[in-house]
């Protein structure tokens, strides 16, 4: 694991910051580290010439002075306005403010508060004594090309209301392009949401660990694009609050591919390489079979059956010719109506079941369920075990069930839980995790995976722990019919590849969610977001795995 796989709550960097000043590291001392860094880093995105467009904050103020056409004199820099806030969030604003200074930039603080903590108001002192300008209005930062948000870090407890709430408001109808510190000022570090209100950020440097709310969907619109600033905390202390695997962990490549079944042993063969059945499709969507089954090839899985209504076996097979494709009996509108006898489900290391089934393929779901095979289940998979009875059905299987509901699946699944999946998702998918054993995968911006912690060797204590993987990145252009289809299939694959190869299963369904994600990402760099139809998905999996997996 490395740093950029740690999430943390407010709590849990308090422990371990104070673990770093019991340690011998002075308050002051960690402050100007973690500032000098943030402000170099501002100097970079400010040069950055044409870098990554959500990223560079040049493209911002300039893209700005064009729209206004303001007749600037070309100042070689820009003027930066830095909100100072009461705590060391303030404090932070208050070095990179001078630092930016003595670069030469031109810098106006804005600071309305009275009470400051001591190291903030030293810092505040300095700054005055080196005649660097400090308003209580906002009407002084109106010229300013950049703001930095250095009003309430991790320490913010309290909903921000009166004149507080009023000046962030006022600062974000400005217009002007802001680069929060840590996090945008106003959002709660744990569950992302808004406390009265926030600023919107274009950019957040989020400080030492990556907090929740960074992984929190709510919170996307205030924190803009975000990246890390990793200011050197021991690894020793990490561990010494978070435990040698910590429940919460941020999907990163190096993690989601460190299983992939690349490169391929020798002396594989097509059994080694794991035998997945889809049990998808009817006569009113075939596609959706087809979409799974695309997904599930480009896992690299060794054989894939696939069983769908008779009436629609030969669009299959002319669809993925190398597929067993098995047709089976159906209801009078097309639907599965009961596996064939001829399919043994002990022959697959996996089944993947559940789009395009419609609800009248139950008997098919139901034998599924009793089954002992590992299952990835989906869609009206999902919405027939949401009817038969979620948790008694899940808690007596004793096979792998991985299930993939988005929030609207999730609420039918666990109506207990339903008034939680829109604030706190992370600890819905933990609570349905404990309820039923199933490791689920709530689909969103952020996609969230909780299972219970495999592997026998754990103390009791840890049997009840949930793990949960969450996937940082994503796009909205898989926000469309059929992109889950394509992730039943691919995580199915690699599932069934997994346990052909004996290999951990704990991290299968973050490898697909992760993959999944990029070859939207990769798809709608080159087409636009409007670009990803679910079939173009499953033909940028395979570049995907390319691009990454070398
Ligand atoms: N602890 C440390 O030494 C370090 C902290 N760091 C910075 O310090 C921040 C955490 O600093 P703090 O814990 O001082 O707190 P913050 O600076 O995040 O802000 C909270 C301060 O505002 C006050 N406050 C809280 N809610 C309020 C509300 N609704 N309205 C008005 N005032 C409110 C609190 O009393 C506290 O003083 C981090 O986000 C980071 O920016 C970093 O410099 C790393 C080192
Ligand atoms: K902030």
């Amino acid at each position: 694991m490395t740093i950029q796989n740690f999430v943390v709550t407010a709590d849990q960097m308090r422990q371990i910051e104070t673990r770093i000043f019991a340690a011998g590291m002075p308050v002051a001392a960690l402050m100007e580290k973690v500032a000098g860094l943030i402000a170099r880093r501002i100097q970079a995105l400010l040069k950055a010439e044409g870098s990554s467009a959500t990223g560079s904050v040049r493209d911002l103020t300039d893209r700005r002075k064009r729209e206004e056409g303001k007749n600037l004199v070309k100042s070689q820099f820009p003027v930066i306005g830095v909100l100072v806030g009461p705590g060391h969030n303030g404090g932070d604003a208050l070095v990179v403010a001078r630092e930016l200074h003595f670069q030469g930039f031109q810098v106006v603080i804005y600071c309305p508060f009275s009470k400051l903590k001591e190291l903030t108001k030293n810092h505040a002192d300095y700054a005055r004594s080196l005649n660097i300008p400090f308003f209580d209005k906002i009407e002084a930062l109106k010229n300013c090309d950049l703001l930095v948000d250095g009003l309430f870090g991790f320490g913010l407890e309290r909903e921000i209301i009166n004149a507080t709430a009023a000046a962030l408001d006022e600062i974000n109808n400005l217009n002007i392009p802001i680069l929060s510190i840590d996090l945008p000022s106003g959002i709660h570090t744990d569950t992302g949401e808004v406390l009265g209100t926030a600023i919107r950020a274009k950019h957040t440097l989020c400080l030492g660990l990556w907090k929740m709310a960074f992984l929190q969907d709510r919170a996307l619109e205030y924190i803009g694009s975000s990246e890390l600033i990793d200011f050197d905390i021991p690894a020793a202390d990490i561990a010494a609050i978070l435990g040698e695997t910590p429940a919460i962990q941020r999907i990163t490549r190096a993690s989601a591919t460190q299983h992939l079944p690349l490169p391929r042993s020798p002396i594989s063969h097509k059994y080694t390489n794991g035998h997945l059945l889809i049990i998808a499709g009817s006569r009113r969507y075939s596609g959706a079979a087809i979409l799974a089954a695309l997904g599930a090839r480009a896992s690299g899985i060794g054989m894939l059956s696939i069983a769908v209504p008779e009436s629609i076996k030969a669009m299959l097979s002319s669809q993925l010719p190398e597929a067993l494709v098995i047709g089976c009996p159906e209801t009078q509108s097309g639907a599965i109506s009961e596996l064939p006898v001829a399919i043994d489900l002990s022959s697959y290391d996996a089944i993947a079941a559940g789009p395009g089934l419609t609800l009248e393929a139950a008997i098919a779901v139901e034998s599924v369920l009793e089954s002992d095979r590992p299952l990835v289940l989906d869609a009206d998979g999902l919405n027939i075990l949401a009817q038969l009875g979620t948790v008694p059905i899940l808690s007596e299987r004793s096979a792998l069930t991985i299930i993939t509901p988005h929030p609207g699946e999730f609420k039918r699944l666990f109506p207990e839980l339903a008034d939680r999946t829109g604030e706190d998702r992370i600890a819905a998918t933990q609570a349905a995790a404990q309820l039923c054993g199933a490791t689920i995968l709530l689909k969103g911006a952020k996609v969230c995976i909780s299972c219970k912690e495999e592997g026998d060797s754990l103390p009791d204590s840890y049997a009840s722990r949930t793990i949960t993987y969450l996937n940082p990145e994503s796009t909205p252009a898989l926000a469309r019919g059929g992109s889950g289809d394509v992730l039943t299939g691919l995580l199915g694959g690699l599932l069934a590849t997994a346990i052909a190869r004996k290999s951990p299963l704990q991290s299968v369904a973050a490898t697909a969610a992760w993959w999944h994600a990029q070859a939207g990402i990769m798809a709608a760099k080159e087409r636009t977001e409007l670009g990803v139809d679910a079939f173009t998905l499953t033909q940028y999996l395979i570049p995907t795995l390319r691009e990454f997996a070398e």
